[in-house]
């Protein structure tokens, strides 16, 4: 029986093996982890993280052919294939911090793989890695072998938060990449077979180590550039009158252009897009390509200027100033269907309305307190590194509390802030929040989930993102 060992038991190796579980009953798949409260999550009724319909799929492999441990050294040893799927998030110091890709994870997992084999083994990075990673993780493999023979593929990941198992069923594609010698062909055809129990053929795309890197660096900064482009043009709907829901169905008709992708927000979040695109930028200003990095920051910098223009509306709308006045908040996950925070818009805006002294209720359906408060207490880039390696809970801070309601949040609010297009916000009773709220009530719809003319006519003043504006707030300025 071959045996797959994926190191790594997070958003990406956790749904992804367990797919290939089920998919592949002759296949034995263990997933390991150094994180043994991970491990206990997937061993039990209560996963670890919140994606529709995985607990269908782990109820039905685990225990057969699908195993979660934390005996990382033992599973590697007995594996055919390993892959790596640990986190790889954008370094917090020294050289090309703040950009830069933190291989410290991938490093500590490739000796770990020399150091225990005594196997040929393929090695599958499945993480998301800088171009040329598998050059500098092949030369750890072989200077540190112990006799074997190690074949290295990328096969990077393409599924989405919140529709992971839905995009593993039916990928768009499946990537491999391998040296164009006849060990690495032979790891491609052992690979490819693995996916070919469940995706056709056509969709299996092999190329050479190094497209398949770059490809998926590519492919997030093009889909994150489509929304900060949608984002820009939010604002410039918002100076004209024109309605950005109608601009990109009307841009989206056009089959060059295509009709996804295109929804305004307060911002795109997520563990991916930012950091991929600054590991982008990183790796062209390394090959001396300083326009073209320029090129690529700037999805980031419009992407950061959307959420400070979100909390300028809301502080200016609020007659300049939110101190004292309570604004709920609902929503916190960076997407719909997830209960993960990381890079979420929330953060920042929450950050930004607390800087001008707010009192915040928070409410989201999948985010617990916990990770609300270490959120909002924690810089920039420390909240990618796996949980154990952060510190421990801060106390909770004073002008911020989370509950477990809608209703709830908006009792006595000045003001509502919607961060997620989780499907109940759409259907809340909207009179019923109305009545409950302080006068004049604000609605800031940063997901552009609600009926703005309904609203307006309960009483509510609206500003939803790059919709034409509310006369309230015609006048004022987009960016204090
Ligand atoms: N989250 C996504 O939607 C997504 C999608 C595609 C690709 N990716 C990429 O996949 C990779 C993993 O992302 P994720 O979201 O699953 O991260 P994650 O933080 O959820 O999971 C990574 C896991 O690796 C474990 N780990 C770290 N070092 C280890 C080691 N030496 N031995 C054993 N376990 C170790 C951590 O404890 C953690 O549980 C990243 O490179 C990311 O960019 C993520
Ligand atoms: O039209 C849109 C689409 C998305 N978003 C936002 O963009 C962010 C990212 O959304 P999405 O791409 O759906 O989720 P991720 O799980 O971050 O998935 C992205 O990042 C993964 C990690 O690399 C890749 O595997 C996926 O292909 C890629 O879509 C979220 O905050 C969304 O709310 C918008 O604001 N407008």
């Amino acid at each position: 029986m071959v045996k797959i060992c994926c190191i790594g038991a997070g958003y990406v190796g956790g749904p992804t093996m367990a797919v290939i579980a089920l998919k592949c009953p002759d296949i034995q798949v263990t997933v390991v982890d150094i994180s043994s409260q991970r491990i206990n999550g997937w061993n039990s009724d209560h996963l670890p993280i919140y994606e529709p319909g995985l607990d269908e799929v782990v109820k039905k492999c685990r225990g057969k052919n699908l195993f979660f441990s934390v005996e990382v050294e033992k599973h590697v040893a007995e594996a055919d294939i390993v892959f790596v799927s640990v986190n790889t998030p954008t370094k917090t110091h020294g050289l090309g911090a703040g950009k830069a890709a933190d291989l410290t994870y991938w490093e500590s997992a490739a000796r770990m793989i020399a150091d225990v084999s005594k196997s040929d083994k393929i090695v599958v990075e499945k993480s998301t890695v800088p171009v040329k990673t598998a050059e500098a993780i092949e030369r750890i493999l072989t200077h540190n072998r112990k006799g074997t023979n190690f074949t290295i593929l990328s096969n990077p990941e393409f599924l989405a938060e919140g529709t992971a198992i839905q995009d593993l069923f039916n990928p768009d594609r499946v990537l491999i990449g391998g040296r164009e010698t006849p060990a690495g062909q032979k790891a491609i055809k052992t690979l490819r077979d693995v996916y070919a129990n469940w995706v056709p053929m056509e969709k299996i795309i092999c190329t050479n180590l190094w497209s398949a890197e770059l490809s998926k660096l590519a492919a997030n900064a093009f889909l994150a550039q489509r929304i900060s482009s949608v984002n820009a043009m939010s604002a410039l709907c918002e100076a004209t009158g024109a309605d950005v829901s109608e601009v990109s169905h009307s841009i989206g008709t056009d089959s060059r252009i295509g009709p996804k992708f295109l929804n305004a927000s307060v911002g795109f979040g997520g563990s991916c897009f930012q950091k991929d695109i600054l590991n982008l930028v990183y790796i062209c200003e390394c090959n001396g390509l300083p326009e073209v990095a320029n090129y690529w920051k700037q999805v980031i910098k419009v992407n950061d200027y959307q959420k400070s223009r979100f909390v300028n509306r809301v502080v200016s709308s609020m007659f300049n100033t939110v101190s004292t006045k309570k604004i709920a908040i609902l929503g916190f996950a960076f997407k719909k269907d997830t209960g993960d925070t990381r890079e979420t818009p929330a953060i920042d805006v929450c950050k930004g309305l607390l800087g001008d002294k707010a009192r915040l209720s928070i409410y989201d359906p999948q985010v617990t307190e916990d990770q609300i408060t270490k959120d909002l207490s924690m810089r920039k880039f420390d909240k990618d590194h796996p949980a154990h390696l952060q510190p421990p809970s801060p106390t909770s801070i004073k002008q911020v509390s989370v509950v477990w309601d809608a209703y709830e949040a908006v009792k006595d609010a000045h003001g509502v802030c919607i961060m997620t297009e989780w499907d109940e916000f759409k259907k809340l009773d909207y009179q019923k929040v109305y009545d409950s709220m302080q006068k004049p009530a604000f609605v800031f719809d940063g997901r552009n989930v609600v009926d703005v003319g309904v609203l307006r006519k309960i009483g509510f003043i609206v500003y939803s993102i790059g919709k034409p504006l509310d006369p309230w707030l015609k006048d004022m300025p987009a960016v204090a």
